[in-house]
């Protein structure tokens, strides 16, 4: 070994320990605040606001991301001193809704994969979970309608919000594609994919199964078959990949929201998620929407879905920045709420930080 080389590593190892020294330090610290803080023990707020916070102070080389991604790691250890978490999210394991998961709350957590999006809306309301982890929209797919009607039926609120870039990877038991008789996967995936399975494999029949994980488990049983599912999936079954990356837009992500019984504090960067209900009669819903461009909130997202029980009736999902303390959007809400036939805030929550 050249002495450059020694040098460097004894370095490195003497940092290590002085890593470590600060972070049983900084466990300790998390731990005294858990036995002081009243009430939840998990703060969505203050998580957002230390990893904005080293993002920002970051000198680099390390890039944002990978700081971030190390921060949240080491908050989700320290959380779990203070109070181990208990996050439902729709299974089965392998999924992008486990993938966002365990991107917002780091590994720590015990994590309960659900059959069904509305049994992670029971598992948190019963206690059974502290949190839930559920899809609600996709930037080639659109809305998930089943999430967003239990939002509104639901005394449930938002929390946070997690953006998981979809990558969808061709994958197998064999190392080659030249045996497969037909290809499992989600529709959704399927959908995603369809330019380049039309350009690659369009003679292979198409199997649409209940997930992704589902179709990742079924490749791991057959081979002469092949699955489309993520990466998370593939280790978790043995799989190869045999293409990666095959989804045809390529900035593809899905939304997910974070539900609890309880919503976070103001962070500084925040989003508040309401739904509202219009008087059916004509210009009602910009007169309803006035007050947030008259305090300057800026609206998001705009969604209309049909009100259950009324025929041609609709609710309207609005998001917008500010948190509901902020007295701008304080004074749009309470306007808002003299206007509307219906309002329910869903929550206020940090922007996504990682
Ligand atoms: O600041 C707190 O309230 C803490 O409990 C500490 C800490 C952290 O490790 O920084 C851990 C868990 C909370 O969700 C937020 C932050």
């Amino acid at each position: 070994m050249s002495d450059e080389l020694l040098k460097l590593r004894n370095q490195i190892d003497h940092l290590d320990e002085e890593i470590l020294a600060r972070l049983a330090e900084r466990a300790r610290c998390a731990q005294r605040v858990g036995e002081i803080k009243h009430g939840n023990i998990y703060r969505p707020e203050r998580e957002a606001q230390v990893l904005r916070r080293l993002a920002d102070a970051n000198p680099g080389p390390l890039p944002d991301e990978a700081v971030k991604k190390i921060f949240r790691e080491i908050m989700s250890a320290c959380l779990a001193l203070e109070q181990p978490l208990r996050v439902a999210y729709l299974g089965p394991a392998g999924t992008f809704s486990e993938s966002a998961a365990r991107k917002h709350f780091g590994a720590a957590p015990n994590f309960l994969p659900t059959a069904a999006i509305d049994d992670v809306f029971r598992a948190v309301e019963a206690g059974n979970v502290d949190y839930g982890v559920v899809p609600v929209e996709n930037s080639t797919e659109g809305a998930v309608g089943g999430t967003l009607d239990l939002l509104l039926a639901n005394p449930l609120k938002i929390c946070g919000e997690v953006k998981v870039r979809i990558h969808q990877q061709l994958l197998s038991r064999a190392e080659g594609i030249g045996a497969a008789k037909r290809l499992y996967s989600h529709a959704q995936s399927l959908a995603q994919c369809h330019e380049w399975l039309n350009r690659n494999l369009a003679s292979l029949p198409r199997v649409p199964v209940a997930s992704n994980a589902e179709a990742a488990r079924l490749a791991a049983e057959d081979p002469e078959s092949c699955a489309i599912a993520g990466e998370a999936a593939a280790e978790l079954y043995g799989l190869n990949i045999l293409a990666a990356n095959i989804e045809d837009d390529p900035n593809n992500t899905t939304r997910f929201l974070v539900i609890a019984r309880h919503d976070a504090g103001p962070s500084g960067q925040d989003k508040t998620s309401i739904v509202v209900s219009a008087p059916n009669r004509p210009g009602a819903m910009h007169s309803l929407l006035e007050p947030l461009a008259r305090h300057g909130v800026d609206m998001t997202k705009l969604q209309s879905r049909p009100a259950r029980g009324g025929l041609w009736e609709y609710v309207f999902y609005v998001d917008f920045k500010g948190h509901q303390e902020d007295p701008a959007v304080a004074a749009a809400l309470k306007e808002l709420n003299e206007r509307a036939a219906f309002v329910k805030v869903l929550g206020s929550y940090p922007v996504a930080a990682i």
